[in-house]
């Protein structure tokens, strides 16, 4: 059995925890901020934080406490500068404007799902990051302790000075609570400023935390050192009974449970978060008395904080891709095989008739079958995928562990042979079962153009599975593949379309690969054989003049379905990139 104990001497990164630097000691100041939220259309507003102010300071372990919907994931959200919009009031580090850049090279937030990779191993995970002492279990199969050290051992490599965690025991059983607590501990008296929300810890989990920050409906009911509580409630004459946990007694007091009334004398007595006087530190000034036109936090330069290069984060992002694909194949082996049946299927029934002059009607067909196989299953696939990648990638984003960008490049190189290879076993198989004419160039053509179709859908699916909640794309997908369909040019061929929908031909990329697979298949082909007595469509000119379907417009179709795949991935890159921003979860 794994040992579960980070006492362990084994299992601590010891090198990580020490910090020595006096100087990069970070003081979190905030002052009358409130976080304001829409509740949505004509819904109007909610002030989630209302005007509270406080101090965090280093080599301390702070809680944030207070009832369901008190607002503390609100507090972290909004001090880590997770969340910025709607925010008002000041921030300050160290006495100076926060600058988010240097904040967050200082600081790192850990949610309360550990968002880790499911299919790597605590090894893999340890020694990428230059740790060595090691386990060798899937991080998917840890206990939720582990899952929450591992998640805490992560950020540290970054040796942050400031660590914000949402509700770091959610889930433990005590032990695992109170070993995950004297971690942080360790690591807050090591110099860092340590904030975390917890719901209702017991008695000797609360006596752990140094500082413990109360609220209540968005406002400050109290903030100073646990062992200050039980004085300042005997002060408000808010006596904590003998024996109960003053954490317990503090709650019914913020949930209304004593009076609405001792809520609103518990925030005055403590001016909302202005009055710093039971924390007990001394070297602390008042907050009413910092200097509001403070100049904005130092930057750090690049010597204070190591930032690996985007190569060293490509390299570590495609190997854990490639992993993750070695670790999970079903995946991989269901989109081969999806490839492999719909080949085979369609060529059952389309078997041989590439070549024959009575047939053309349905080789067209066909060409169309295999652009919505190619369209419909790989837009679904990435619609379905894309959005579990997300909440992972926001996690570690957020933390700094690489920039989009290298994360973007590496998602698009790592599925580039599997998207390659199915593409040409189905091809293969497709040509050479319906009889297509055994040309090497137009066999490159056809793959080519399928190709194409395959990374456009992948890129569309990209932008809907980044916009959208899983369910919500999975109704947005198909309606636009009809839209598509619609203005491909088959069903209702190109010249029937009418003016003002003519539009719709020019975007629809379905058109174009239409149009380059009859280019591939009948450019310059002379008359078809016809094993029946009359073959209306044996020139397949003629079939091509009905349908209005150009051979000769190949290379102009390649070019509009390259400028649609640039143009899809780059706007699926900045979908992306305003949903990081947006950190909207799915
Ligand atoms: N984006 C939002 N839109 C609407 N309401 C919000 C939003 N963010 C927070 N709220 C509301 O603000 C209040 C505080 O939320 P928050 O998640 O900060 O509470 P909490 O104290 O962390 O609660 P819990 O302990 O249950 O996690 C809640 O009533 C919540 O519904």
């Amino acid at each position: 059995m794994e040992s579960t104990n980070f006492s362990n001497k084994e299992c601590q990164p010891q090198g990580l925890f020490i910090k020595d630097r006096q100087q990069d000691q970070v003081e979190l100041r905030f002052n009358n901020l409130y976080y304001t939220v829409s509740l949505g259309f004509g819904k109007g507003t909610k002030n989630v934080l209302k005007d509270i102010s406080g101090i965090f300071a280093p080599n301390q372990l702070v809680a944030i406490m207070g009832p369901s919907g008190a607002g503390k994931s609100s507090l972290l959200d909004v001090l880590s500068g997770y969340n910025l919009t709607g925010v008002r009031g000041n921030v300050t580090v160290n006495g100076a404007e926060r600058r988010l850049d240097s904040f967050r090279r200082q600081s790192c937030y850990i949610q309360q799902d550990d968002r880790l990779q499911p299919l790597l191993t605590v090894h893999e995970i340890l020694s990428t990051l230059g740790l060595d002492k090691c386990v060798a279990t899937r991080t998917a199969r840890l206990s939720g302790g582990q899952k929450k050290r591992l998640s805490i051992a992560l950020e540290l490599i970054n040796n942050p000075m400031v660590m914000f965690l949402d509700e770091p025991t959610t889930g433990l059983d005590s032990s695992s609570c109170s070993q995950c607590i004297s971690l942080l501990r360790l690591l807050a008296h090591q110099g860092r400023t340590i904030i975390c929300t917890i719901h209702q810890p017991s008695a000797s989990l609360f006596q752990m935390f140094d500082q413990v920050y109360i609220l209540a409906q968005g406002t400050c009911l109290y903030q100073g050192s646990t062992s200050n509580l039980i004085p300042f409630l005997s002060k408000l004459e808010l006596p904590c009974p003998i024996y109960h946990n003053p954490a317990d007694f503090v709650i019914e007091l913020a949930c209304g449970d004593h009076g609405k009334d001792k809520i609103d004398k518990m925030v005055k007595e403590i001016d909302n978060g202005q009055c710093i006087i039971w924390t007990g530190l001394s070297n602390l000034r008042a907050i009413s008395d910092r200097n509001s036109g403070t100049k904005p936090s130092k930057t750090l330069n690049k010597c204070d904080v190591h930032e690996t290069s985007s190569r060293n984060q490509l390299k570590c992002l495609l190997h854990r891709g490639y992993l993750k694909c070695i670790r999970d194949p079903d995946l991989t082996y269901l989109r081969f095989g999806v490839n492999i049946v719909v080949s085979l299927l369609l060529g059952t029934l389309f078997l041989q008739i590439g070549d024959d002059g009575n047939k053309i009607f349905d080789n067209y067909n066909l060409l169309f079958s295999i652009l919505m196989h190619h369209v419909g299953s790989t837009l679904m696939l990435n619609i379905i995928n894309f959005p579990a990648e997300i909440s992972i990638l926001t996690k570690e984003h957020f933390n700094r562990w690489y920039s989009l960008k290298t994360y973007y490049i590496a998602t698009n190189i790592l599925d580039i042979p599997i998207t390659t290879l199915g593409c040409l076993i189905f091809s293969v198989i497709i040509y050479v079962m319906t009889g297509q004419p055994l040309e090497w160039d137009r066999f490159a053509m056809f793959t080519f153009i399928s190709w194409l179709m395959v990374l456009i859908s992948q890129s569309l699916g990209f932008i809907i599975g980044a916009w959208f909640s899983v369910i919500n794309g999975n109704f947005v997908g198909p309606i636009i593949v009809v839209l598509l369909m619609m203005f491909s040019g088959f069903g209702v061929n190109l010249r029937d379309i009418p003016h003002m929908l003519k539009w719709g031909t020019e975007i629809s990329f379905l058109r174009y690969g239409l149009e380059a697979l009859v280019a591939a298949i009948y450019d310059k082909r002379g008359i078809l054989p016809c094993y029946t007595l009359y073959c209306h469509y044996k020139y397949p000119a003629k079939f091509l003049e009905e349908v209005a379907m150009p051979t000769d417009k190949f290379y102009a179709d390649v070019f509009a379905l390259l400028i649609t795949l640039l143009i899809t991935r780059v706007a699926a890159y900045f979908m992306l990139r305003m949903r990081i921003k947006a950190r909207v979860s799915i």
